[in-house]
């Protein structure tokens, strides 16, 4: 995804929830700033190229659909759910979060190898402040959701999930599967089911930007309001 095709529904997306950009703009750089010279994960070395890759979102139908997951080449978990595919014993390759709510899972991880994708957005600074230091740099892929500022790239998408997809995309997956997805759940808060609206529509967008159905859309699709372009 380049940069100037992302931006306007980047834009929508700030509309829409009434985020700043410049709060944005100051998360990646303090981003750029926290990693200074050190080194970080290259996305190449995932195996996407050519790859099923499974994108685990957090919603309740997880555990039953980790089999899902467990069958793909790659293994890309947002967020939760990469702590619950793992209790599954299901490996996961890389994590994708913006340090919200398991922060010390992606620690734990970056300790062990395995890359952890952090986010950078104008809510998470202090979480960028206490995590980045804590967290080997050479297992961390740092992204933004504004414009790119190496080595804080920008590979599309907004929610951990979502983002996944596009960084799969990216890199040259071949099919993508999404296990424990579940758009209507109840239990979320108002602001989750937002959220969970755009990650909706970004997937929509991606798959016919792929020229892809993700099964996970299937059923939605008419009730999908469109984003972007081609
Ligand atoms: N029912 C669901 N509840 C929560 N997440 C879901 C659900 N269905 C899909 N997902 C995907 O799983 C991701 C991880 O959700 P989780 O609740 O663990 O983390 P989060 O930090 O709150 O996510 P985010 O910050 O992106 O909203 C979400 O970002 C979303 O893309
Ligand atoms: N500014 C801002 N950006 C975001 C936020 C957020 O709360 N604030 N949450 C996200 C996924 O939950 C992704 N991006």
């Amino acid at each position: 995804m380049e940069f100037r095709t992302w931006e306007p529904v980047y834009e929508a997306v700030l509309d829409d929830f009434g985020y700043p950009r410049d709060g944005d703009e100051q998360a990646r750089d303090q981003f750029v700033d926290l990693l200074g010279d050190a080194g970080t994960y290259d996305p190449d070395d995932l195996g996407l190229d050519g790859a099923t890759v499974a994108v685990a979102g957090a919603g309740p139908s997880l555990e039953a659909e980790a089999n899902r997951a467990a069958a793909a080449d790659v293994v890309l978990a947002a967020s939760t759910a990469t702590d619950r595919l793992r209790a599954e014993g299901v490996a996961v390759d890389c994590m994708v979060t913006d340090l919200d709510k398991n922060a010390d899972t992606g620690r734990e991880l970056t300790a062990e190898g395995t890359p952890v994708v952090v986010h950078a957005h104008g809510d998470n600074i202090p979480a960028l402040e206490e995590y980045v230091p804590a967290y080997d740099s050479e297992f961390v892929v740092p992204t933004t959701q504004a414009t790119p500022a190496p080595p804080v790239q920008n590979y599309g998408g907004f929610t951990d999930g979502d983002r996944a997809a596009f960084l799969a995309d990216h890199f040259g997956a071949t099919s993508l599967v999404f296990p424990g997805w579940d758009f209507d759940d109840p239990a979320v808060t108002a602001e989750k089911a937002r959220k969970l609206r755009w990650a909706e529509r970004l997937l929509f967008w991606l798959e016919q930007r792929r020229g892809e159905r993700f099964d996970v859309l299937d059923g939605r699709r008419d009730a999908i309001e469109s984003v972007g372009g081609d």
